[in-house]
């Protein structure tokens, strides 16, 4: 198999055409069997990798609208609209703590299953965009529980185990409208990332691209998103973009992608293709791992956090923070 053709497999809906073109340059990510050892190696090594047989969530590849519409219940449901095709999270707690007027980019409305699938359906150019996200919790139906118990536990548990990782902290429904965007951003977790219906492009870079990605502040309310925009890039003020780097595949109904704790991670839903359903496996990154040297990137990432988090608890004041730092480090450690 060569490099076009493990990215591309024969039998997909979709082609290039399907895919933006965007300024940086990207390698496949690996799509392996869960038995194949080099899958399970780069698991532990924590590297990007599709998994296209785990079986984890087969009883949920049925989970289309009407499905969920039938079997989620009556209960209200975190829906996400936006007026573009972005989706940017933001923590809502850090708004109220960050000075400068903060306009979120989308907006929260919680309804019911059969009122976000109408809103759907009826959508037309010009309307805001849905996505759906709900943590899978006892507030869904019966039917939906009775997938969610089938799911292959056993496998999840042996990776959980021989990794090292924390526990399991939350499993997230994802439903979104065909070309709905998740910008590059990072997670604190660990994440199993199941595709169940549709296919969407997933957009990996290592922690290590730090520099070249730009996150906001720790205290602003886009904490752990890039300040780029992939659709305008401006290499003006963000010039490290020059050299970023990195991985992507398509996922489709049944395929898992292990994203690693800390990889900046872009996600779209491939446009004409369809809604889209996931659901992810959050897990807490493990106890802290004894401290060997050298530090692993994503080490050196957690390191730079507290230490933005302690400045700003010390001096109360963002914008002292940059300054603080910039006395620290100009003309002394270069
Ligand atoms: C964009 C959205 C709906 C959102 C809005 C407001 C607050 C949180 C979130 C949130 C969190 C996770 C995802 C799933 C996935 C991206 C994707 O599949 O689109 C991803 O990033 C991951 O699994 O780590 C999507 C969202
Ligand atoms: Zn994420």
């Amino acid at each position: 198999m060569n490099g076009t053709t493990d990215t591309v497999p024969a039998d997909q809906p979709w082609d290039e055409s399907h895919l933006s073109k965007y300024f940086f340059h990207t390698d496949p990510i690996p799509r392996l069997s869960c038995t194949d050892p080099q899958a399970l190696q780069l698991i532990a090594q924590e590297k990007p990798v599709v998994l296209t047989d785990t079986k984890l969530c087969d009883t949920a590849l049925k989970w289309d609208l009407d499905y969920l519409a039938a079997n989620m219940g009556t209960e209200r449901y975190m829906v996400f609209l936006s007026k573009n095709h972005k989706f940017k999270y933001y923590d809502e707690a850090k708004i109220k703590l960050y000075k400068t007027n903060f306009v979120p980019p989308t907006r929260r409305l919680d309804m019911t299953f059969s009122e976000f699938v109408k809103k759907l359906r009826d959508w037309k150019p010009g309307d805001e965009r849905v996505y759906l996200q709900q943590g899978l919790n006892n507030t869904v139906g019966q039917g939906i529980v009775v997938d969610f118990l089938q799911f292959n536990w056993q496998w999840l548990n042996i990776q959980q185990k021989t990794n090292n990782w924390g526990p399991l902290t939350s499993n997230l429904l994802l439903v979104g409208m065909e070309g709905n965007v998740t910008p590059v951003h990072y997670d604190e977790q660990q994440n199993f990332f199941c595709q169940l219906v549709g296919y969407k492009r997933c957009i990996l870079f290592a922690p290590e691209q730090y520099e070249r990605l730009y996150p906001y502040p720790v205290y602003h309310p886009h904490d752990r998103q890039s300040q780029v925009d992939f659709n305008e890039p401006d290499l003006e003020s963000f010039p490290g973009l020059e050299g970023l780097r990195g991985v992507e595949a398509v996922v489709g109904p049944g395929d898992v992608l292990y994203i690693p704790m800390y990889w900046w991670h872009q996600i779209e839903s491939l446009p004409c293709l369809g809604n889209t359903v996931s659901v992810n496996f959050w897990y807490k990154g493990g106890p802290t791992e004894k401290i060997e040297y050298p530090l692993k990137p994503r080490q050196k990432l957690a390191i730079m956090r507290n230490v933005e988090k302690m400045l700003l608890e010390a001096l109360k004041e963002p914008a002292e923070v940059g300054s603080l730092l910039r006395s620290l480090v100009l003309g002394r450690y270069t």
